[in-house]
């Protein structure tokens, strides 16, 4: 798929430009003692990362990824969750390898960036200024400041509508396949990171992404259109 130079570069947040499994598996584990369960591995937790916090505690309660209804307990469960997920948010979260330099190289060339995420907002803002990346973003749009949220493609659509281009004309970069399924349904090209979580990598491996790139690789393919665009007649 070619790459074009775009209006706006939207990013996914959890196992796209923040590696968060540490402590989300800090407060699913945390919850889970409240509720007096055993703990479960981090290895395990980053499977059920990517549909938002009520999944993630919906499969943990589960104990697998694929459920086909919420186990009963999974409202007192996430009201736990977000106690706990609130005290440890950023203990161990960090930026993915080039993320902050990638961000970096893309604002030099003059585009609007975004982050459209499954994650409630009240940790998304919170998280992102922890990690000094808060001030590169012109719009965020969490899992629950819509009424749905990815793989509907209404969120992403929000976030081209708020930074006033089209989504068309947009790069979604993200890890997972409602990542993918959001983007398309949009219109949106989709960059996958070749890192994230694991969770979706058997449906990847059937239908590969769009393209897939680091956030600074995808900086540098940018620059280098932008230039070749400058010198085109
Ligand atoms: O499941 C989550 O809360 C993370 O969501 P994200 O991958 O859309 O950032
Ligand atoms: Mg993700």
């Amino acid at each position: 798929m070619n790459l074009f130079f775009p209006d706006a570069v939207l990013f996914d947040l959890d196992g796209t430009l923040v590696d968060s499994a540490p402590d989300l598996t800090t407060a699913v584990n945390r919850c889970l003692a409240d509720l007096g369960r055993p703990a479960i591995d981090e290895d395990r937790v980053r499977n059920w990362i990517g549909n938002g916090a009520r999944w993630l505690v919906a499969r943990a309660l589960a104990g697998r990824r694929g459920i086909a209804a919420e186990p009963p307990q999974t409202e007192a469960a996430l009201a736990r969750f977000f106690v706990h997920y609130r005290d440890c948010l950023h203990e161990r979260s960090v930026l993915y390898a080039g993320v902050a330099d990638g961000l970096a190289r893309l604002a030099v060339l003059d585009l609007p960036l975004a982050v459209v995420t499954n994650k409630p907002g009240a940790f998304t803002q919170p998280l992102l200024e922890a990690l000094g990346i808060a001030g590169r973003f012109a719009t965020l749009v969490s899992g629950d400041t819509l009424g749905v949220k990815k793989p509907d493609p209404a969120p992403l659509v929000h976030a081209a509508e708020a930074l006033r281009v089209d989504i068309q004309r947009c790069l979604y970069v993200g890890d997972s396949a409602a990542d993918r399924d959001a983007a398309h349904a949009a219109g949106a090209l989709l960059v996958r990171v070749p890192y994230g979580y694991p969770g979706d990598d058997a449906v990847f491996a059937e239908h590969p992404a769009d393209l897939t790139l680091t956030v600074p690789a995808l900086a540098d393919r940018l620059a280098a259109l932008s230039q070749s665009n400058r010198m085109a007649p």
